[in-house]
């Protein structure tokens, strides 16, 4: 079997850090070096012949994504040093034929990238006949954030063509050895390499990874136990990038300091003091809820105790959310127990019985509806509209990742604005 290519893919907009980020990613055995999209809109095909003047003997790949004007194009790529070229496709035959003509005039080849393409069998059938050199079984980043799977459509494509398949899109160490596996001989790697602090260990595991392919059993996991395992290993903060800075409560603290609630909201609608319904709630909810409990903002009169906070723990509830008092705070304290609330207050009032439980309601400026997700920590609460839960959780991954490598940058001594060319990005009016 031949040896599997690693391509790397520098979707950045820095050339300077994508030169320093590809030196680590070579070291670590990658052996393409792809002038990503985001990289090439950011520097125009300066990109590619920095690249091209940086790494002599290696390939460079420039993901032009060509939908227009292929021969133009693969014309100025080809110039500045691209040895591949990645075209898009779904752009029109004609785009394709002027491409490929123009590819054998500059001595480079052409890379279809499949993305978003609805027949991806018949289309790569179609593109072989047309002269591309390479089909690029490749799940976009705005989709995989839905679920969807390059190895998936990689396996489709399984023994359709003749020409050599790549495969990209969110692939790590294990995937990509599993898309060897499937029959890829050049995997693409972006964001699971250019984003780690240590590059050079993340391109050495998948190297390994992919000169020994295997197909490994993975276990089954509910979309509900993946969205909690994502954003138990993310911030409020993430959540909120990941959210275009939407869902953030406002006015509401933590409790108990540093602690951490995600789970399912139960919603409690009540009028200040009342505390009849918030308690009944602890009977509606399961294991791993969050109950989040709107009590008309009132701060004088808490709806919310120390034997409240202990029967929801017994009930496996994860953490509380109050538009409004609490007390009893230095029990809560010792239990270490996620409690948020707009303030603390001494006195508790009636059991009135005021209100509803799981109706959708606002709290500290935000709506909740029963079984939207919820994320608390020292920074704030953040409320997930359920039906984007999952696609919030893999993008505020993706936010923690991207800052993993900026920390690391400012750990070896650039300052917060030189890594991310600030000034270059003020906005223009
Ligand atoms: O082509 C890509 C994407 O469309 C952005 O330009 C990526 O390079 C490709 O998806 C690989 O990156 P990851 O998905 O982060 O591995």
């Amino acid at each position: 079997m031949a040896t599997p290519t690693l391509q790397v893919a520098l979707d950045l907009l820095e050339i300077d850090r994508a030169v320093e980020i590809a030196e680590e990613a070579v070291r670590g055995g990658a052996d393409w070096i792809e002038a990503g999209t985001p990289l090439i809109k950011s520097e125009g095909m300066q990109a590619v012949r920095t690249l091209r003047k940086a790494f002599p003997g290696h390939e460079i790949v420039a993901d032009m994504k060509v939908a227009d004007t292929g021969a133009v194009e693969v014309e100025m790529a080809a110039k500045s040093g691209a040895g591949i070229v990645c075209i898009l496709a779904d752009a029109d035959d004609t785009v394709i034929a002027e491409a490929v003509r123009s590819a054998r005039k500059y001595g480079v080849r052409i890379m279809a990238d499949l993305i978003n393409v609805q027949d991806p069998v018949s289309r790569s059938r179609e593109l072989e006949a047309l002269g591309v050199d390479y089909i690029n079984a490749h799940v976009g980043i705005d989709q995989q954030m839905i679920g969807g799977s390059s190895l998936d459509l990689l396996r489709r494509l399984a023994g359709e063509v003749s020409i050599p398949i790549a495969v990209a899109g969110g692939l790590d160490a294990e995937t990509a050895s599993e898309a060897v596996a499937a029959g890829a001989l050049i995997v693409i790697v972006g964001g699971n390499i250019v984003k780690a602090a240590d590059v050079t260990g993340a391109a050495r595991r998948v190297r390994e990874a992919i000169d020994r392919p295997e197909i490994r059993p993975r276990e089954e996991e509910s979309p509900d136990a993946t969205i909690r395992r994502l954003l138990e290993a993310v911030s409020a903060p993430n959540v909120t990038d990941a959210m275009h800075r939407k869902g953030a409560m406002t006015g509401i603290v933590s409790i108990c300091g540093r602690v951490k609630a995600v789970g399912r909201a139960v919603t409690v609608r009540t009028i200040a003091g009342d505390w009849a319904k918030p308690v009944e709630a602890i009977n509606a909810a399961v294991p791993g809820d969050v109950l989040v409990i709107s009590n008309d903002g009132g701060t004088h009169i808490a709806p919310w105790g120390e034997l409240a906070t202990h029967s929801a723990r017994n009930r496996g509830i994860v953490g509380i959310v109050i538009d409004g008092a609490v007390r009893d705070v230095d029990d809560i304290r010792e239990m270490g127990f996620p409690v948020f609330a707009r303030g603390t207050a001494p006195n508790a009032g009636e059991p009135k019985g005021f209100g509803e439980i799981n109706t959708e309601i606002l709290c500290c400026g935000q709506e909740v509806r029963p079984g939207d997700w919820i994320v608390a920590d020292e920074s704030g609460v953040v409320v997930i509209p359920r039906e984007r839960a999952y696609e919030i959780a893999r993008r505020a991954m993706e936010v923690k990742k991207t800052e993993e490598r900026i920390r690391e940058e400012i750990r070896r001594g650039k300052t917060l604005s030189e890594v991310t060319e600030l000034l270059k990005w003020e906005k223009r009016h």
